[in-house]
């Protein structure tokens, strides 16, 4: 399973313009690297243009998913498709789809956790239910975005669930970059999974974001790390084997004690 990582800078408010970066970017890709699946992060088609959601967001969904199945099929290619503004049932969602190269929508899921830190809660509804595996290639799999990288209820959950690759798709400022790839290599740790990030560069309203998208392995391992300022493609092949290897040689799965934990937890 080959991946490309897309850590872009998004143009703000402009969301033909920024699918037309990604098909750009994509077009590249599919000469260059030739990858089995695509990562793009949060809110890709507008940046945190919060104020602007009427005008700006998706509706239903629709744009996005016309246009991510589209890519999938024209360049046979799975699309962990990042996170748009979607406007559904008169709310705002930050809303994830991924498809599948035979254009299939396997799954999607809109952002739980919402970021007081950029106002989220002024603008946006959180999702009402928790991430859950999809696979790709016969891959189990999970996605989440950005915060709720912070809550480890839901990603354990996954790994409960078979998950062997965490995706974060992000928007994470650089003023806590720090958290960003700590908790990243945390949670690789702890879930024995692999996580594959992909977080925006560049800055918008005066909020700067940290890059540093990453490839790490379970063992915690950092396999790739984009820088902190520009735009960069990250380009790995994951070796599935290493999930039972890890999770044979530290076995957290068997040796956990589930009905002495809070039941919440
Ligand atoms: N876009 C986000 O969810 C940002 C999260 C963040 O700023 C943080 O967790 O810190």
């Amino acid at each position: 399973m080959k991946y490309s990582i897309y850590q872009m800078d998004i143009i703000a408010g402009k969301p033909d313009a920024n699918r037309m970066k990604v098909r750009h970017w994509l077009e590249a890709e599919m000469k260059e690297n030739k990858p089995d699946i695509v990562v793009l992060p949060e809110m890709w088609t507008t940046a945190y243009t919060l104020k602007a959601l009427d005008k700006v967001a998706d509706r239903d969904g629709a744009k996005t998913k016309s246009f991510l199945k589209e890519l999938a099929l024209t360049f046979n290619v799975n699309i962990i498709g990042g996170s748009v503004a979607n406007q559904k049932g008169g709310k705002f969602y930050n809303s994830s789809f991924v498809y599948s190269r035979s254009g299939e929508l396997v799954y999607e899921y809109d952002k739980i956790h919402l970021v007081p830190m950029l106002n989220e809660h002024d603008f946006l509804a959180g999702g009402e239910k928790v991430p859950e595996v999809f696979e790709l290639e016969g891959i189990k799999m999970g996605l989440i975005i950005c915060y709720d990288l912070r809550f480890p209820e839901i990603i354990r959950s996954l790994a409960l669930d078979g998950a062997q690759v965490l995706h974060i798709v992000a928007e994470w400022p650089a003023a806590r970059t720090r958290h960003w790839k700590v908790l990243q290599t945390a949670r690789a740790i702890e879930n024995q999974m692999y996580v594959v990030s992909a977080n925006r560069v560049g800055e918008y309203d005066g909020v700067e974001f940290a890059g540093a998208s990453m490839a790490i392995d379970p063992w915690g391992d950092v396999l790739l790390e984009a820088g902190e300022e520009y735009e960069e493609t990250l380009s790995i092949s994951l070796d599935l084997e290493k999930v039972k290897t890890v999770r044979e040689e530290v076995p957290i799965f068997t040796s956990r004690v589930p009905h002495l934990y809070k039941k919440e937890l």
